[in-house]
């Protein structure tokens, strides 16, 4: 659907908001409440279009789920053994996530199965997670010599094994642990720099045994995974959008709630900092495992910084609206060690480069990042969300500065993690 959208610059931006669950957490919430003995309740579950695709596909391998009146789920757990094969094609939709998080656990199953995507996941490259996989015995073919979607899986007997990925990835990660708990050993894994640990800690938090060292961690093959009750927190990601809006619209304050600041996913409030953003921590507490926060954000005078290295997997997703962030900062922000932003729903270099220089922005591509110059604001004009969700909010958050109005094409696409998006937005505009 080509849903396009007008926006006109924000006069100011004000009030107390909370965004939609966290899309990773919500994902995992799933998979292990499947594969738990008994109930798992899942609270503030992100009722988006890319969870929507790991709910129909547990659904599909005979678990029930229940949707109860205030969304939350009641999963009734099949413990790890007791999943069935699915009668049909896995359709994961856009979701990178529940493609190769689900290669993995399905690896480990004693029946065979078939993954597909979307135009876009169908592109993404799925050798990341098939190669390791091999090692540990996994059957799986794919098209374009075994990189790209529809996959085909045939499950059976793994080994442990001990993975030295060359990319920080948790999705890479998290397919390793979920296939290591039908492994015959321990199977470890190591990265360069820490990439989120939400499979880590909801396996925990569920009675897996998953040992944390330095570089690594190691997942303890066959556990018994209770089910147990998930409290969701807000997306960080999600809120990222509204901490940009409010860092560059003078005068602004919005007060965002219940937010989850695990420290391997807050690399955006870091770089936000960074650059002399304002954001305040409130009522820092933990949720299921998680830590949560408020987040108080006023208008602030950005400039520009390097960023690069160990930050880069803690604010993988925030690229987009951090090139926005840097295109109102003073002076040079220089963004490296990006590559994998290659390699999203869609080039998100490409992407960022493109539209930001439709509105006026200075901006050049390299190879693993961008180098932004600051301006004073955007022209007004035609952008396009390249079907990509962050792209399209990078976007509409950019509109907010500009001198004219900026309409968005394909916007239907913020459904895939923050149904809401444009409501909130309207909300918080004064
Ligand atoms: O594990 C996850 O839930 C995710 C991991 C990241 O991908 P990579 O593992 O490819 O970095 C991130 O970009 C994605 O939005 C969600
Ligand atoms: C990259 C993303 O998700 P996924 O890899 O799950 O499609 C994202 O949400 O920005």
């Amino acid at each position: 659907m080509n849903k396009i959208r007008t926006l006109s610059p924000a006069r100011s931006l004000r009030g107390e908001i909370s965004v939609p669950g966290d899309k990773s957490i919500s994902h995992r919430s799933i998979m292990l409440g499947s594969l738990a003995q008994g109930t798992t309740l899942v609270r503030g579950f992100l009722h988006g279009e890319d969870n929507h695709a790991t709910l129909k596909a547990f659904r599909a391998m005979g678990v029930t789920i229940e949707e109860l009146a205030d969304g939350d789920l009641r999963i009734d757990g099949r413990g790890l053994h007791g999943l069935a094969e699915p009668a049909d094609v896995l359709d994961c939709g856009n979701s990178g996530t529940t493609i190769r998080l689900m290669t993995g656990l399905l690896s480990g199953q004693t029946f065979f199965s078939v993954l597909t995507g979307d135009r876009y996941l169908r592109k993404r490259p799925m050798k990341r997670v098939l190669a390791p996989l091999a090692t540990m015995g996994a059957q799986i073919w794919g098209r374009g010599g075994g990189d790209l979607a529809p996959l085909a899986i045939h499950g059976g007997a793994l080994k442990g094994t001990e993975y030295d990925s060359p990319i920080s990835s948790a999705q890479v990660k998290s397919a390793l642990l979920l296939a290591g708990l039908y492994a015959d050993g321990p199977t470890t894994v190591w990265e360069p720099h820490l990439s989120r640990d939400h499979s880590e800690r909801m396996l925990r938090y569920f009675g897996a045994e998953v040992r944390p060292f330095e570089g690594g961690v190691t997942v303890a093959p066959q556990p018994q995974l209770e089910g147990r009750e998930v409290a969701v927190p807000g997306d960080i990601s999600s809120a990222a959008f509204f901490m940009v809006a409010a860092l560059i619209v003078p005068g602004a304050e919005l007060l965002i709630r219940n937010v989850g600041v695990n420290p391997t996913r807050s690399g955006i409030i870091d770089i936000l900092q960074a650059m002399g953003g304002s954001i305040e921590l409130l009522n820092t507490r933990e949720l299921s495992g998680e830590p949560v926060a408020d987040l108080l954000v006023r208008g602030s005078s950005l400039k520009g910084i390097e960023i690069g290295g160990a930050v880069v997997p803690r604010a993988i997703d925030e690229f987009p609206v951090i090139s926005v962030a840097a295109s109102f900062a003073e002076g040079t922000t220089t963004i490296r060690d990006a590559k994998e932003l290659r390699v999203k729903e869609t080039d998100r270099i490409a992407a960022m480069v493109e539209e930001l220089t439709t509105l006026g922005g200075r901006v050049e591509a390299r190879n693993d990042g961008m180098v932004i110059d600051g301006v004073e604001s955007f022209n007004g004009g035609a952008v396009k969300s390249h079907g990509d969700h962050r792209i399209a909010m990078s976007m509409a958050v950019a509109a907010l500065r500009a001198r004219a109005e900026v309409s968005i094409d394909d916007t239907a696409c913020t459904a895939t993690s923050f149904p809401n998006f444009w409501s909130l937005l309207e909300k918080v505009r004064v």
